[in-house]
């Protein structure tokens, strides 16, 4: 599906499901309110699936976007950028932390190489969709050309038909690539309007001269943007090739009306880049968790969420959406399967 008309489809949230839900909430065997931020969590999830009670999300799925960064040109992370590739084989051998608690939590988890430097031999759980090896130097130009940008949002957007159509019913967002912070510091600060120096972090783990750099070269990024850059100029000029296909990934589930959790900071930066082309897509997503990053709560205080766990996690794959996904399924599950005052003969006040 590509992204014009995918964004013509996407619609908001059903207001009779959720008033539903509300109404459903009141009626059930706590006090109103007892579980906090949960109760409105379900109904934002009848409201996506405009029925109340909404279905329990029982087959979620992770899709890990990998790619490459000439911003890795700049010293800005510590880690070898082959590390990309081998973190990818990594996944698809399951061993990495999100094939863990993926196993935990029953999640399948696909990987799909947008712009990975290096090679990597076929894979059943490997969709092999390359846009180029790795970006280009966004210290000194356009990261990538808009219909690069187009073309990897078009391969998220994809990558959430086909995992919806095999039968998932929630999407979880991960994402693998080498100095990917640096960009999604870019989009955050691009798509919020923050001083760079207040969203851009420590990645995997910088000292205070390899982080004033970073933050030079984020500042530097920022500052090409015209006034009038769109969404899609934003990411391709700033940004990178996995946060295009999150971007595309977040819109693919608010198309199919699946809740979306989000991971981290690259995750909160595509994901504003899908909310900046549709103001519905807010709705479909589940803010899994509060990266250490600054940019990823500046990222969710933008878009209005407030996450699931906070427990200082800075690893990326879609770990910190998966430890989240119990708490979105539970939420969906009070709805169905408590027992109401009346039906449990309990008091109500
Ligand atoms: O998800 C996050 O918020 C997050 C925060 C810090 C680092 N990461 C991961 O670390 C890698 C990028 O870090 P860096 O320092 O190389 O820019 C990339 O593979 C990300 O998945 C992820
Ligand atoms: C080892 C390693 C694993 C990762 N997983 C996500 N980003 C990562 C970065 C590194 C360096």
């Amino acid at each position: 599906m590509d992204l014009t008309s995918t964004l013509a489809g996407i619609r908001p949230l059903d207001a009779d499901a959720m008033a539903a839900a509300r109404a459903r909430q009141a009626s059930l065997t706590k006090p109103p309110g007892s579980l906090g931020e949960l109760e409105e969590l379900g109904v934002r999830l009848a409201g996506l699936a405009g029925q109340c009670p909404p279905p329990v999300p029982e087959h979620p799925a992770v899709a890990v976007f990998a790619g490459d960064h000439g911003v890795y040109a700049q010293g800005v992370t510590p880690w070898p950028q082959e590390v990309t590739v081998q973190m990818v084989a990594n996944f698809l051998a399951g061993g990495a932390v999100i094939n863990v608690f993926a196993r935990q939590t029953g999640a399948d988890v696909v990987v799909v190489d947008v712009g990975v430097a290096g090679d990597l031999a076929p894979h059943p759980a490997l969709r092999p969709h390359k846009v180029r090896r790795g970006t280009r130097d966004l210290a000194v130009g356009a990261a990538l050309t808009r219909d690069e940008a187009v073309t990897a949002i078009e391969i998220g957007i994809a990558t959430a038909i086909e995992l919806v159509d095999a039968g998932a019913d929630c999407l979880l967002t991960g994402d693998m690539g080498i100095a990917n912070t640096t960009p999604a510091a870019a989009l955050v600060a691009a798509f919020t309007r923050t001083a760079p120096a207040q969203v851009t972090g420590r990645g995997t783990g910088i000292d205070d001269e390899t982080l004033a750099r970073k933050t030079a070269v984020v500042e530097a990024a920022v500052g090409r943007l015209r006034p009038a850059a769109d969404p899609v100029d934003i990411l391709a000029e700033v940004g990178g090739l996995e946060h295009a296909a999150l971007a595309g990934f977040v819109l693919g589930g608010a198309l199919r009306r699946v809740p979306v959790i989000l991971d981290g900071v690259i995750a909160g930066s595509g994901a504003l880049a899908a909310a900046a082309l549709h103001a519905d897509v807010a709705g479909v997503l589940v803010a899994g968790h509060r990266s250490a990053e600054p940019g990823g709560r500046v990222a969710l205080e933008h878009l209005g969420l407030s996450p699931l766990l906070d427990l200082g996690l800075r690893l990326g794959e879609g770990s910190g959406a998966a430890l989240a996904q119990p708490l979105v399924a539970a939420a969906a599950r009070v709805l169905r399967d408590v027992a109401t005052f009346d039906s449990a003969g309990v008091a109500n006040k």
